[in-house]
């Protein structure tokens, strides 16, 4: 196996040190980059635990490589700080290198090397001997399956290439591995593969921040997440919290249902219903269930169902990004 224990399984296991920082591997305070007057990232602070897995969502444009650029110190920030693993990027840009992995969306390689030489080009950026090199090679062709592939990466499929590009952030067996949307443009094989593995990775220790513009994708892998919109960071923690602050108001929501026609509700406490032949939302201040119950009794109707629905975390990030969805 290519990874031992990560000496940081302490933080996972729950074991905490004195200093709050301690356990953050990436912590950033009010990063911010003005591109020609505009504020594409405003002020971001974040903190990822050691051997999380964060996910980053925002829509496109809205800030998520900027971000990752200025973290893993190829971007230089306009204003504010981020840390690895307490590090700070800016100041010990090598130190901070040194523990970090980064797969970029889109990422190049020489078209006309095959993807060990690519590697071995690579390797040469962080010291290894020779021999360190090819052993690290072999190992990683192998975990990411391109072992035995001698063909040059220029005809190399877009999955192929993130495999690759996997394997090339990892050629430091990296504490924390960025990944800038890296399941754009697979195909759903693809796409679940990469999933397996992030979660391979995390059990490994790794931590691992990846940004997404997709949802779904995001919540199958991260239990924390933080939500970028216009450069800035609107809401992070875990999902249920993301939903709690991104959602606009605390109205709950009842569906009610009748055989035939459903005739306009006047049940005190409604502050907004929409009415589609049997059925109604209704929007209330709190749960009027029973009200809605009494109404619909006194007036002869058969109740077929009535209950209270969760918007989804979905339905609050696409309304809180993207406007009405
Ligand atoms: N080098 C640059 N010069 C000027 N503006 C830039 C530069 N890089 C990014 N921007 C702008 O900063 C904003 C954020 O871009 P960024 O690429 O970080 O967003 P993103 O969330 O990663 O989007 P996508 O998912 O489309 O890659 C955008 O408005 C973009 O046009």
């Amino acid at each position: 196996m290519i990874y031992q224990r990560s000496p940081d399984y302490r933080s996972r296991q729950g074991i905490r040190h004195g200093c709050p920082e301690a356990n953050h591997m990436i912590r950033t305070e009010n990063l911010t980059k003005v591109y020609n007057g505009v504020r594409a990232v405003d002020s971001v602070s974040l903190n990822v635990g050691k051997g999380e897995v964060f996910g980053f969502l925002g829509p496109n444009g809205s800030g998520k490589t900027t971000t990752i650029g200025m973290i893993v110190g190829l971007i230089e920030p306009s204003e504010g700080k981020c840390f690895i693993n307490d590090v700070e990027v800016t100041r010990n840009p090598l130190q901070a290198k040194k523990i970090t992995g980064y797969l970029p969306d889109g990422i190049g390689f020489y078209p006309t090397l095959t993807a060990r030489q690519n590697l071995k080009y690579f390797s040469k950026f962080y010291g290894l001997s020779d021999a360190e090199a090819d052993r690290r090679i072999d190992e990683l062709l192998e975990y990411v399956g391109l072992k035995g592939v001698t063909t040059q990466t220029g005809g190399f499929s877009r999955g192929m290439r993130q495999r690759l590009g996997l394997a090339q952030a990892l050629i430091n067996d990296p504490q924390v591995l960025f990944m800038d949307e890296p399941t754009n443009g697979l195909d759903p094989q693809g796409v679940v593969q990469f999933r397996h593995i992030i979660s391979d990775l995390a059990g490994k220790g790794k931590t691992i921040f990846f940004s997404s513009h997709i949802l779904s994708e995001v919540q199958l892998v991260c239990k924390n997440i933080g939500v970028i919109s216009k450069g800035k960071l609107i809401a992070s923690g875990t999902t249920d919290e993301v939903k709690r602050k991104l959602q606009k108001d605390d109205l709950v929501t009842i569906v009610v249902k009748v055989p035939g026609k459903l005739p306009e509700l006047k049940t005190p406490g409604i502050v907004e219903a929409s009415y589609n032949c049997s059925t109604a939302t209704i929007r209330a201040r709190t749960d009027i269930r029973d009200e809605i119950s009494d109404e619909l009794f006194r007036q002869g109707l058969h109740v077929s169902e009535l209950k209270v629905v969760e918007p989804s975390l979905e339905d609050v990030f696409l309304e809180t990004v993207y406007g009405s969805a």
